[in-house]
């Protein structure tokens, strides 16, 4: 078995990553006679520079002939998605500056506030991960869930590809990776709000009080979505499938209420199930495409009737992102004739004509243009949970990178 590098950051989530690593995860790898490196970050993007560490390492390994250059590296996430993130930011940095990028395996465990990435692999309700005679002794029944991807690992078998997303706003410097999530507009600015919280909330409750900050708020913008090879497609509730747009479809005029674009996860917390097309519809290895969630106040017949639009809004966003919690069912819905929702419905209203609430789009990528330089929320951009300001009159483009074959990230799930 080859080294194990298990990353630890004491304060993700509620803090619990030093214990669970000392007291669960080591006395696995221990007991297994796997070798390891414990690698303790020390603060903000610290988990980047050992990613870049970890690279520089491997290249000089790899040139003295002591591994070869697709060995995989195993890297165990002692942290939530933020600290994924950096870890993977860092070792793209490195690429940037010469480097081979080699394979990257990564193990996740839940030890962060929203646990995105293990959410995915592992769902709640999930069938546990079935242990073979010789972990069985090792683990007990309640640590399986928090070990599953680390089991899956240490059984073999295939891990999933995991795509980075490569966006560039003109006020940074470098290109920002991500492998989660990217998003503007409500989810941004949520975000933004709720590290206010952090201390005092530890919990996704904090994202709650932050989304009730912002859920009236429009933001103004213009989208170019990026076809893939496919195109760019729409997500019809109708036949349960994509449909292709045309080309003249491409430009989505805003304001927007919610953006948010993922690759890998359709849920972002346990039983947050934002973008069920990933899982329901799943793209093909190496398609090289994003699902973009997108509602937009203004095809709401009942808020361009209103004359407080903002006040009409606010309740459909909740009721929409509501439905989202009942697993994914806001995809389904779509207006009825007199602009009314059933939020009911599993399956979409026999109304006919009546256009889907949510938009979801697959495709390569976006550009975002707020079109308000005054409007500073819809300026705010968010990548795996750290935020970005797009500068006055700039823009922000989010491309998911091409995939090479036995290079790159992979994840155990
Ligand atoms: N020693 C440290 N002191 C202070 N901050 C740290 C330290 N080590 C890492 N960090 C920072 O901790 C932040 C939070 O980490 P992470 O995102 O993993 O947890 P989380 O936000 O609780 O979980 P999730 O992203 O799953 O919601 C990261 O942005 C990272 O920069």
């Amino acid at each position: 078995m080859p080294r194990y590098h298990v990353l630890v950051n004491p304060v993700s989530g509620a803090g619990k990553a030093p214990d669970f690593v000392e007291y669960r995860v080591l006395p696995l790898l221990i007991a297994l006679g796997i070798d390891y490196d414990v690698h303790v970050t020390k603060g903000v993007n610290d988990a980047g520079r050992i990613g870049r560490e970890l690279l520089l390492e491997r290249e000089q390994r790899v040139s003295e002939g002591k591994v070869k250059r697709g060995d995989v590296t195993t890297v165990v996430v002692g942290g939530g998605d933020g600290t994924a993130h950096e870890f993977m930011e860092g070792v793209l940095e490195g690429v940037r500056d010469g480097a081979q990028l080699g394979r990257w395996e990564l193990v996740t465990l839940p030890l962060g506030t929203a646990n995105a990435l293990h959410s995915t692999l592992f769902p709640p309700d999930s069938v546990p991960v079935p242990l073979t005679e010789r972990l069985e002794p090792l683990i007990a029944p309640g640590d399986m869930h928090a070990l599953a991807s680390l089991i899956r690992s240490l059984e073999a078998g295939v891990p999933r590809s995991l795509p980075v997303t490569q966006t560039t706003i003109s006020s940074e410097p470098k290109p920002i990776p991500s492998h989660i999530v990217l998003s503007t507009a409500l989810h941004a600015n949520i975000l933004a709000d709720s590290e206010a919280f952090r201390a005092e909330i530890p919990g996704v409750e904090r994202f709650k009080l932050a989304a009730a900050a912002n859920v009236s708020v429009f933001f103004p913008a213009q989208v170019q979505l990026l076809p893939s090879a496919a195109g760019v497609r729409m997500y019809d509730p109708r036949t349960k499938d994509w449909k292709v747009l045309p080309e003249k479809e491409y430009t989505l005029d805003g304001p927007f209420g919610y953006f948010l674009s993922t690759t890998t996860t359709p849920r972002l917390e346990p039983t947050f199930v934002v973008a069920p097309t990933l899982a329901r519809l799943p793209p093909g290895p190496h398609e090289g495409t994003m699902d973009i969630v997108v509602l937009r106040p203004l095809r709401d017949p009942a808020v361009r009737a209103a004359s407080d639009k903002g006040a009409a809004w606010a309740p459909r966003t909740k009721e929409v992102l509501g439905a989202a919690y009942d697993d994914g069912r806001h995809i389904a819905l779509v207006y009825g004739a007199g602009g009314t929702v059933d939020l009911s419905s599993r399956v979409p209203q026999h109304d006919e004509g009546g256009e889907p609430v949510v938009e979801v789009f697959r495709c390569a990528g976006f550009e975002w243009t707020p079109t308000d330089e005054s409007h500073k929320k819809s300026h705010i951009v968010c990548a795996d949970g750290s935020l970005y300001t797009i500068p006055p009159g700039g823009s922000v483009r989010a491309k998911v990178i091409e995939s090479h074959a036995g290079e790159g990230f992979w994840v155990w799930g």
